[in-house]
């Protein structure tokens, strides 16, 4: 297996307190890893720190087998790099290809600028309603997204992310709020339509975690406790102890 991803003694500490230790585990080109854990984990600082938003104290990142350490978030974003947001950033008046083809300029930035604002706008919109038609919401393109339900609208904001294409995609609680139903969907659209986008997966649904991903990773108090595929993952002792025997799964 390439890893796209590939985290090595990664550490991040708060003042005195250590959020992540010695964070090590990869994840391979076009596979689906779940991160999971108890609050206070340390998944979303890991997110942070492999976007570039906090700096590690210590250990290793790499990015389709480049360093990225010391790079800015633009950098990371530009070697294939993008995240959702667990509250997504649109523009509710706008229809769902407006909101998506602006995630296309945006990303895009130099890159469509030689088409000329007219060209590069139609673009975009192409883009955005080839997007949409692949996860089955071509029929709503034209629906502003405050008329649109928050299964959709996560979809929405999903399909802004991928809008560019990324080698590896990090999502912060994507299905919060949705039903079983629409996670699935969810989860099904990103990876048939995007086989070639890892995804790290941040969920607090552990049937969502093991029904849709490769690869599970379990933390606990900043660190790595077990990780493997869903079956290896649910059979391990000391994951059961912390996590799973906790929810009751
Ligand atoms: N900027 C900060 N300053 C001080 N402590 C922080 C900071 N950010 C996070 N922490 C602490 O680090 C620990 C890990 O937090 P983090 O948000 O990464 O956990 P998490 O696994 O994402 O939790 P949740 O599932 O609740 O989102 C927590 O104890 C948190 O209080």
């Amino acid at each position: 297996m390439t890893a796209i991803l590939e985290l090595r003694g990664v550490g991040k500490r708060f003042g005195a307190f250590s959020a992540l230790r010695d964070v090590a585990f990869d994840v391979g080109e076009r596979e689906t890893v779940g991160l999971i854990g108890p609050n206070g984990a340390g998944k979303t600082t890991l997110f942070n720190v492999i976007t570039g938003f906090l700096r590690p104290d210590e250990g290793s990142i790499r990015l389709a087998g480049q360093s990225i350490d010391g790079m800015a978030p633009a950098q990371r974003v530009a070697r294939g790099l993008a995240r959702t947001f667990q509250t997504a950033m649109v523009f509710p008046g706008l229809t769902a290809r407006e909101n998506i083809a602006m995630a296309v300029r945006q990303h895009a930035g130099d890159g469509l600028r030689w088409f000329g604002g007219a060209r590069a706008a139609s673009a975009a919109a192409e883009i955005a309603v080839r997007l949409l038609g692949d996860a089955g919401l071509a029929h709503r393109a034209e629906t502003p997204l405050r008329d649109m339900s928050h299964g959709e609208r996560r979809i929405v904001d999903a399909l802004m992310s991928l809008a560019l294409s990324p080698r590896l995609l990090l999502l912060d609680e994507p299905t919060a709020g949705l039903t079983r139903a629409e996670s699935d969907r969810l989860l099904g659209i990103l990876r048939r339509n995007h086989a070639d986008t890892a995804l790290l997966l941040v969920a607090h649904d552990i049937d969502i975690v093991f029904g849709h991903c490769d690869r599970v990773v379990v933390m606990e108090l900043g660190r790595v406790i077990g990780s493997g595929t869903p079956a290896e993952v649910r059979e391990d002792a000391e994951v059961r102890r912390a996590y799973l025997g906790s929810t009751g799964g």
